[in-house]
């Protein structure tokens, strides 16, 4: 008698799927297809006898030949494009060759190349991937969601952008959707969680850019971005909707304007299992590299002062977080806040900006009679002023203001402390504050450096310095594993801080000229103890809604590793 449940995948954990397309149908599933790998009685058995070449590759000979391939591209968007297509067409050997290559090809698939994909969007746009929500028809929400094919049960993840802050090349309009893809492979890469178990949307609320606006490939919605009312009514249906459709996934802002992203939050953060990426995310990574730089100095968080350029997302993100670890050590909230000097466009914000201080920013606000005769030229209070008469122990860049950290700010700072630690996040990497190679060289070698795009290691004399990639990357893909394995019911601070305190635990190497972060080829393990990390402080907080008995076990088990299953005929 035959059986009708074959031909089946089973899958790792003994689940079993059966495999309904056959020939061309079954090869244009990413998920499914695996080309040249299947078997002569596989091909036979799935209606693809005569549909390939006779020869059968295993997996490894298959990563090897499109390894060869892929170096041979001219450049770095052919080799983004090359890995796009690829993914497209089989996600397991996609996913195989991203992790034998992580260090090589994340900077490929995600920052900084992945800004130039994101601009190019509409003009180099070759197939779909993830949802598109309209702004202008929200009556659509729900059938989009439903025709992407998961069910409630099946969707662990949901990363969500509306592209008006994309990295730090601004509005990208529907092109941000890239961005939320991006994240996914590294989601996956990092952290295991399984490709088929999240959905990449993006919100086109319109584009402020002209430059799309004026292009005839743009394939977003063609007006000024929607703000206020409709703005908020489309935001709160979209958070209303995937709660209902998909009531356990956890909810991945990125890349939203400061305003939006800041209020977004705190709206819905205590109700719904929801994170944003560049604000938390953010601030755990850097959290992470300033507490390992401070104890290598044998100093703490509560003796740092720290200039903070760029005051949005992340920048104030971080400063939270770094204020919150002053307060564990013993400072009132009050007087760490007064640890921090942020700058925004208009220079150093002070209590006297008004309402041109953000909510967000007003904490960190400085009183107008501690700053009097600071400004060097006319007002405005800049960056070299504050680091004059700050004398700061850390600085940080989230601005996306390339090269504003000039020799004469590195220099200036350099002379009132002996180990500055010095932070150029903005990405991608044309956007850093100052290069890696200038820093080393303006401290002689004295200040220790994170950045948020890799850079090469820089030799100083007889120390090579490692420079630490301090991007949300070691964070976000641990989180969601956390939280899917624990099924929080919420994204705590605490499990944010637990992010961070597992990843500085892993840059423990205190030879000179060593990374203050453990670097990008230990992802996998770094997301394994970030989510270890989230899971405990999950369960402390009472927020898990699984029984964590055996959570090494539980993390481990849930990472899905790119193998093909066994197809049983
Ligand atoms: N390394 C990492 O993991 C991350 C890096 N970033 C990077 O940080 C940068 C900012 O990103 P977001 O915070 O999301 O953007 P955002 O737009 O929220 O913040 C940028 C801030 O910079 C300020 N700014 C602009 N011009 C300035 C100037 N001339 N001087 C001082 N401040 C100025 C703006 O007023 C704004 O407050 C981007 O380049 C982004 O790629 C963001 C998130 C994560
Ligand atoms: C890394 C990231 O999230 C950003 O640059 O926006
Ligand atoms: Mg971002």
């Amino acid at each position: 008698m035959t059986d009708a449940r074959k031909p089946f995948l089973r899958l790792d954990n003994g689940e079993e799927l059966p495999i309904k397309p056959r020939g061309y149908q079954l090869m244009s599933r990413p998920m499914l297809n695996r080309g040249t790998a299947f078997t002569h009685e596989e091909r036979t058995a799935l209606g693809l006898t005569g549909l390939l070449p006779p020869g059968s590759n295993t997996l490894e000979m298959q990563v090897r030949r499109v390894y060869a391939q892929y170096q041979s591209q001219g450049d770095d968007l052919s080799k983004n494009v090359f890995l796009t297509q690829m993914r497209d067409r089989n996600e397991v050997l996609f996913y195989r060759l991203l992790s034998e290559h992580l260090e090589e090809m994340l900077p490929i698939v995600y920052t900084p190349t992945i800004g130039q994909a994101i601009e190019l969007y509409s003009d180099w746009y070759s197939r779909p991937r993830g949802v598109y929500l309209s702004i202008d028809r929200p009556e659509e929400m729900e059938d989009s969601l439903s025709n992407y094919g998961l069910d409630a049960d099946e969707v662990d993840l949901v990363v969500v952008t509306d592209s008006e802050g994309i990295l730090g090349i601004g509005d990208q309009g529907v092109g941000g959707i890239a961005i939320t893809t991006g994240k996914l492979a590294v989601y996956t890469a990092a952290a295991g969680i399984h490709p088929r178990r999240s959905i990449p949307i993006v919100l086109d609320v319109g584009t402020d850019n002209l430059r799309l606006l004026n292009n005839d490939n743009y394939l977003g919605e063609r007006h000024a971005r929607v703000r206020g009312e409709r703005y908020d009514e489309f935001i709160d249906r979209f958070v209303q909707v995937v709660s209902r459709m998909f009531p356990g996934a956890l909810l991945h802002w990125e890349d939203f304007a400061a305003d939006n992203a800041h209020r977004i939050l705190a709206k819905y953060r205590g109700e719904h299992c929801t994170f944003n990426d560049d604000i938390q995310g953010t601030a755990a990574v850097v959290l992470a590299a300033a507490l390992a730089g401070v104890q290598r100095i044998g100093s703490r968080m509560a003796d740092q002062r720290i200039v903070v350029y760029g005051a949005g997302s992340a920048g104030v993100g971080i400063a939270e977080a770094m204020r919150d670890v002053m307060v564990s050590e013993g400072l009132s909230r009050e007087e760490a806040n007064r640890r921090f000097w942020c700058l925004g466009s208009r220079g150093l914000i002070t209590q006297g900006m008004g309402s041109r201080v953000r909510d967000f920013q007003e904490p960190y606000a400085r009183p107008d009679d501690e700053v009097i005769g600071w400004a060097s030229t006319g007002n405005r209070i800049g960056l070299l002023d504050v680091v004059q008469r700050v004398q700061p122990t850390i600085l940080i860049g989230t601005s996306a203001q390339a090269g504003a950290f000039t020799q004469e700010v590195v220099t200036e700072m350099a002379k009132h402390t002996a180990r500055p630690i010095i932070m150029p996040l903005s990405n991608p990497t044309p956007r850093a504050e100052a290069k890696p190679v200038d820093i080393v060289s303006w401290t002689d070698g004295r200040a220790l450096i994170a950045t948020g795009s890799p850079f090469a290691p820089v030799r100083h004399g007889d120390v090579v310095h490692y420079i630490a990639q301090a991007n949300n990357a070691l964070v976000f893909p641990g989180l969601g594993l956390g939280v899917s394995v624990s099924k929080a019911s919420r994204v705590s601070d605490r499990m944010i801080e637990a992010s961070a305190r597992a990843v500085a635990d892993m840059a423990q190497d205190r030879e000179p000229g060593a990374p203050l972060l453990p670097s990008v080829d230990q992802l996998r393990t770094v997301s394994a103890a970030v989510a270890l990390a989230v899971c405990k402080a999950a369960a402390k907080e009472d927020l898990a809604r699984v029984e964590l008995t055996d959570p090494v076990q539980q993390v481990f088990a849930q990472m899905w590793q790119p193998t093909y299953a066994k197809i049983v005929l």
